[in-house]
């Protein structure tokens, strides 16, 4: 860990809190794991709060403790990228829920001295939202120049405008919606189910076994996995060409059950490498707090509403080939937005490689996003 402002500086609070969680409980205290890179300025307006997705962390742009990866969006965040040290206080939060040192069911519950497990409460994205404007008041940033975010971390993104209509002033949302479909719901039910199936997941109460349930969420991973990319990207990748094998030097057919194909190999591989870093009954509880998201039921089940009270500028980014979050979900919130008077820039990016297109090299989506934060500086 450096001490060089420009690199990420890895924290944790405790905060006393309570948080009113949108289920009524008081969760206290609230942890919160969180990286920041750059200095905040004098007036503390240059703060951009990075909003993590489904798996990620706070590890936007420094190595991940457990795989050593760089981070998840070092072609966005750094010197000389779009969201730039030398420029921004830049906050990246581990979302309440998630395994990476915030308050989880993996964290221990104060009151018993053991993990949360399963009772673990309940949580909304406008929980993460809340959690991390507690945090933001704990730093001394009482508005945000930017808060940031693809996929669930749009979520987030979308959700700060409405939820803290004085606390930014831009927002960026890209590769995400405003609430779940039914088609969203249902993969995630899947991959749920698929935990709650395996015999180890022992009703949440696994830690202290110390053998988690990693069959079944590696099987959530790999169905989870195919709808964040595309077809045409599964196509190019993989095709239908057979997996090498030391069984099959000619490349043959092994009319098995092995993973014949690469596209197999590819899923097991995301799977298995899933369970090394990631917690079951967090993903149990992200993916409820995903399927919960409705920023329109939140909001007298008129989008528009939610946007009324704010004064932030937004950009909204798509992928052409993301079926998880299609363009028509960016545009109902142009549509929202337009209808709220607040001002909005749009557009949809080409891109074969589907949902995860905004965590690989798209210079486009930087030049957007770039422009997008430079106008407001
Ligand atoms: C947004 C956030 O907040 S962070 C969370 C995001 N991170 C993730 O989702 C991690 C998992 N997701 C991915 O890997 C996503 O596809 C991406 C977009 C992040 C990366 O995409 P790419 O760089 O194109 O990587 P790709 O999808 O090809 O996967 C590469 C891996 O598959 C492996 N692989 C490729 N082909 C095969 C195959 N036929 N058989 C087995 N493994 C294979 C590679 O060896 C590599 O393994 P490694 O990651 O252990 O080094
Ligand atoms: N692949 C990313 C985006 C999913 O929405 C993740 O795992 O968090």
């Amino acid at each position: 860990m450096s001490d060089d402002p420009r690199f990420g500086l890895a924290r944790h609070v405790s905060l006393p809190g309570p948080l009113r969680l949108d289920g009524g409980v008081l969760l206290s205290p609230v942890e919160i794991a969180y990286e920041t890179y750059g200095t905040l300025n004098a007036d503390a307006s240059n703060a951009i709060l990075l909003c993590h997705a489904l798996t990620g962390d706070q590890h936007v742009a420094s190595a991940h403790p457990v795989t050593g990866k760089p981070g998840w969006w070092v072609r966005m965040v750094g010197p000389g990228k779009p969201i730039d040290p030398a420029r921004h206080f830049i906050v990246c939060a581990n979302v309440l829920g998630s395994c990476m040192g915030s308050s989880g069911p993996a964290t221990i519950n104060p009151a018993t001295g053991a993990p949360w497990g399963m009772s673990f409460p309940v949580i909304t994205i406008r929980d993460m939202v809340r959690a991390q404007a507690l945090l933001l008041d704990h730093l001394g940033i009482a508005t945000l120049h930017a808060v940031v975010g693809g996929s669930m971390g749009g979520m987030q993104a979308v959700s700060w405008p409405a939820t803290f209509p004085d606390r930014v002033r831009a927002a960026v949302v890209i590769a995400s919606t405003a609430r779940h479909t039914a088609q969203n719901i249902a993969f995630h039910e899947v991959g749920r189910q698929a935990v709650m199936a395996d015999p180890k997941w022992r009703g949440g109460a696994y830690y202290e076994a110390g053998d988690p349930p990693a069959a079944g969420l590696a099987v959530a991973r790999m169905a989870a996995h195919i709808t964040y990319l595309s077809e045409a990207g599964l196509t190019e990748k993989f095709g239908r060409r057979l997996q090498a094998r030391p069984d099959r030097p000619d490349g043959a057919i092994s009319f098995g059950f092995d993973a014949d194909f690469q596209i197999e190999s590819y899923l097991r591989h995301q799977g298995i490498s899933f369970v090394d870093r990631f917690d079951a009954n967090s993903y149990l509880y992200i993916t409820r707090a995903m399927d919960y998201f409705d920023l329109a039921g939140e909001h007298g089940g008129q989008l528009a509403n939610a946007f009324r009270a704010t004064k932030a500028r937004f950009c909204l980014v798509s992928f052409d080939t993301d079926w998880l979050y299609p363009t028509a979900e960016s545009r109902a919130i142009v549509h929202a937005l337009n209808a709220a008077g607040a001002p909005v820039s749009f557009v949809e990016l080409s891109s074969p490689y589907g949902h995860d297109a905004f965590l690989l090299e798209a210079p486009e989506m930087n030049r957007v996003v770039n422009g997008f934060l430079r106008a407001g500086e």
